[in-house]
């Protein structure tokens, strides 16, 4: 199996881009089109190694672009999407050979699943930036953890790295080669949490059109990250503490046991102890996955951490922009940088860095692209604030959270220059394109308009 790139094609604009943001995020390499023609042009140009497309499209749609792939590349995986009425077309496709079927709607695993079983997602290259003594000797820690097949519990505040330090421990495990699986458990409505993690049979529930393996089948022989495992609720914790102690799961509305070989991190940003004494975490649970405790201090307790921590991400995000030339920072910038507190930690670091190759002009990075407060955005004249963003800002300030702030007038500005692409402003911000549907989902909620 490759870790290769995947030509989705779809016409329906708001379909194809939850599509792309459920690949995306689940770091597979993909490109978008929006008809069987503009897919035979993209497959001229670049390689391919699997296509993923609807079959009723304007023009010689999903069943034309399979009889091209037939004719020259008949070695690429062709999975086709289906409206309900059409599947006899869909099995005709088979006939033709088309790898599979997905009837539409189908839920986000369900897509992955199939794809899984032609392509690998991108391995991510995170490896854990440090420089401070204390984050030496939690990293070594860390290391010879890996080597066990202990349950690690990783704690430590909102945006430290938890995930990051979840991840090397996977890469250097021996189980580095199998899947690596996460889950935020905040992130996921509590009605599907149940259903995410065990997965479930056809017609287990109302939508369940098709069977679909939930994330601890998914990361048989690898490791499954439940992240922010706090806010799981005290029902579900009871089944996933019997999970745990039988290894096997149940699919929901399945009456087989599957036998499991999952390695169990999880993280969390709260005490879970107290929680556990209050009776607001399971107590026996917390035991069992606290097996080895490995705790990431703030950012502000490791300050030889922040210039090497800045540097790096500014690399990152430079090079995912195009630049040539990777600036540095002059010394005041620098000094800036050391004296913050850094209550957001890595992550509000990071918006910092991005921030500043927004406003950056050229030469090196300076104190005044340093931007730590929601003044200082508005205020510089080198920001060209639009006036929905300007209008943005001020409800944002009753929210009385500059941080939040800060981030939001960059991502509708990203938007408004990307023209609404979900994809690009990503890209442009050097983020996932699960986290900024999150920030997004959370403007919203704030009563934020975002473009469309
Ligand atoms: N040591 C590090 N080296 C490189 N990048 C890091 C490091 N720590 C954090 N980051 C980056 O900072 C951001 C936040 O990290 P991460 O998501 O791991 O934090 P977290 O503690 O899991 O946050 P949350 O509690 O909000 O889920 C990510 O973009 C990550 O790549």
């Amino acid at each position: 199996m490759s870790e290769g790139k995947l030509l989705l094609v779809e016409d329906d604009h708001s379909l194809r881009e939850a599509l792309l943001d459920t690949l995306l995020i689940a770091h597979y390499d993909c490109v978008d089109v929006a008809s069987a023609e503009d897919a035979i042009v993209k497959l001229k140009h670049e390689s391919f190694d699997m296509v993923i497309s609807d079959v009723q499209m304007e023009g010689v749609g999903g069943l034309g672009l399979l009889n091209y792939l037939q004719q020259h590349h008949p070695q690429l995986p062709m999975l086709l999407m289906t409206a309900y009425a059409t599947i006899d077309n869909a099995v005709n496709a088979i006939k033709l050979g088309a790898v599979d079927y997905l009837a539409k709607p189908f839920a986000p695993e369900v897509l992955l699943n199939q794809v899984s079983r032609y392509l690998k997602p991108k391995l991510c290259q995170t490896q854990p930036v440090v420089a401070d003594e204390k984050s030496l000797a939690l990293l070594s820690l860390a290391q010879k953890v890996a080597a066990s097949d202990a349950s690690v519990m990783i704690m430590g505040p909102s945006g430290s790295g938890k995930e990051v330090l979840a991840r090397f421990i996977h890469q250097n495990s021996p189980r580095a080669e199998q899947p690596f699986v996460a889950i935020n458990c905040a992130a996921i409505p509590e009605n599907m949490l149940e259903a995410t993690l065990f997965g479930y049979e056809k017609g287990a529930f109302t939508g369940a059109y098709q069977a679909c393996p939930g994330k601890f089948e998914q990361a048989q022989g690898g490791t499954l990250l439940l992240d922010e495992i706090s806010e799981m609720e005290l029902g579900l914790q009871a089944k996933l503490l019997r999970v745990l102690q039988e290894r096997e799961v149940e699919r929901i509305g399945g009456r087989k046991n599957i036998k499991l070989d999952v390695r169990v991190l999880a993280t969390s940003n709260r005490d879970l102890k107290s929680m556990a004494a209050s009776g607001d975490f399971r107590e026996d649970l917390y035991y069992r996955i606290n097996v080895f405790p490995l705790v990431w201090p703030s950012l502000n307790q490791r300050p030889a951490d922040i210039l090497p921590l800045a540097r790096h991400l500014l690399l990152r995000h430079a090079t995912t922009s195009g630049m040539s030339e990777i600036p540095d920072f002059e010394e005041s910038a620098s000094r800036r940088l050391l004296t913050h507190r850094w209550p957001g930690n890595v992550r509000e670091l990071d918006n910092v860095i991005q921030r500043a190759l927004i406003l950056f002009t050229g030469g090196n990075i300076t104190a005044n692209e340093i931007i730590i407060d929601a003044d200082e955005v508005m205020l510089t004249q080198d920001v060209k604030c639009h006036t929905s963003t300007q209008e943005s800002s001020l409800e944002l300030d009753a929210l009385g959270d500059e941080l939040k702030a800060q981030e939001h007038v960059i991502i509708l500005e990203t938007l408004t220059q990307c023209q609404g692409s979900r994809k690009l402003v990503a890209e442009k911000l050097g983020i996932s394109a699960r986290t900024l549907r999150y920030k997004m989902a959370k403007m919203r909620d704030a009563g934020i308009q975002i473009p469309a």
